[in-house]
């Protein structure tokens, strides 16, 4: 088991800044996240982990040891990719095995942890088939089997469940958990998916155009977001731009031009973000802390609008609603049953309660 610490990391192609600056401390056992959309630099930190390329600036160590640009196969990690990666022509006991023939491990040593591991993975009757007559899912299992029978201080995985469908995939992000705490192994995982970020990491830091945003628990990044990318990026939000105004009591008013109102917002540090004087501001509000209804609402920033989309998708229901300023809001609740659904056109109060609002600055690019 490794910690793994990246300080002030850049990697450069030509005049493309792939990765900037980046300070990440992952620690020991932890699974470690790496959320952002396509082209932000994920899979560049991966490889610079794993030491397929080498930074153009700043250092990578695990364990304070000095691995900036010691190669690949001297770093003891374990890397499954995308795609498997794996040797069609071969069986599910050679690729395992492969790892360990290169590191020379005695035949009689090789083939006690490659049945061991398989067994891990739940694939020991599969032993003696090629992985070309695997499915998707046995093939992702025989590379984890081959990423951790080397017993590596490092797990890194990269997009590894991108090409299974959704039920295989549950399935697979809860066998990679087991896995990973049988194994207590320091894991860095790689996606672009937030509800896999979401459900299956200790820590997660969520990137944007090679730089890294935040890093937080998932219920942090949730729910105190340090900017609109990240609001926008992680769940679902309104987001509406407002200008600061005064402080009263235990409350800061803000404006809000497109609502044409003073926005009312508990002043703590779970509804404030951190910002600078010159910041523009957002107003940043989940769907699901949004209350809607046709009776009068009380207390701060009610509103009144018109229902003009509602949405069905099972387990909760969404609700778009225009407001007499033209801004549209949305709201979601869980599905209550046929008679709570509004119609188009109802005319509803909408209230944005001052304790779930959280003020955020705009990202700097
Ligand atoms: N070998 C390379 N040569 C030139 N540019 C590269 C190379 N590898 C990556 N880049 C560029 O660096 C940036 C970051 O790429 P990277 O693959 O790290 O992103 P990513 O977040 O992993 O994206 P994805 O989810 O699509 O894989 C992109 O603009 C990409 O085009």
């Amino acid at each position: 088991m490794s910690t793994v610490n990246l300080s002030a990391i850049t990697k450069q192609f030509g005049d493309v800044t792939a990765v900037e600056e980046l300070d990440i401390l992952i620690k020991e056992g932890e699974f470690f996240t790496f959320l952002g959309p396509s082209g932000c630099g994920k899979t560049t930190t991966l490889r610079m982990i794993a030491g397929f390329y080498y930074p153009t600036k700043g250092k990578v160590t695990f364990n304070d040891k000095d691995m900036t640009t010691v190669p690949p196969e001297k770093r003891n990690t374990g890397m499954v990719f995308q795609n498997y990666a794996l040797f069609p022509h071969m069986t599910v006991f050679e690729n395992v095995a492969f790892g360990l023939k290169v590191r020379k491990i005695t035949k009689s040593q090789t083939k006690k942890r490659v049945e061991d591991i398989l067994k891990k993975v739940r694939l020991d009757q599969y032993m003696d088939r090629q992985v070309s007559q695997l499915s998707g899912g046995q093939q992702q299992r025989v590379a984890l089997a081959r990423a951790l029978v080397i017993e590596p201080d490092i797990l890194l995985l990269d997009e590894p469940l991108s090409n299974l469908d959704a039920r295989l995939r549950d399935e697979m992000r809860n066998e990679i958990l087991r896995l990973q705490r049988d194994y207590g192994i320091t894991t860095i995982y790689v996606t672009h998916d937030q509800a896999e970020a979401l459900t299956m990491s200790d820590r997660i830091a969520v990137f944007n155009m090679g730089k890294c945003q935040q890093v937080g628990t998932p219920t942090e990044i949730y729910n105190q977001p340090v900017n609109d990318f990240v609001a926008e990026f992680i769940g679902e939000t309104n987001l509406i731009p407002i200008a600061f105004k005064k402080e009263k009591n235990n409350e800061k008013i803000y404006h809000c031009e497109q609502l044409d109102a003073d926005i009312q917002v508990q002043a703590t540090e779970v509804n404030i973000a951190e910002y600078n004087r010159n910041d523009q501001l957002l107003m940043s509000i989940r769907p699901e802390s949004v209350q809607i209804d046709k009776a009068s609402l009380t207390g701060e920033n009610v509103f009144k609008g018109e229902v003009i989309l509602v949405q069905f998708t099972g387990a909760s229901v969404h609700t778009y609603i225009k407001l007499s300023s033209d801004a549209i809001i949305r709201a979601t609740d869980l599905n209550e049953g046929p008679s709570t659904y509004l119609t188009n056109g109802s005319k509803v109060n909408v209230k944005l309660p001052a304790d779930q609002i959280r003020v955020i600055p705009k990202a700097r690019m």
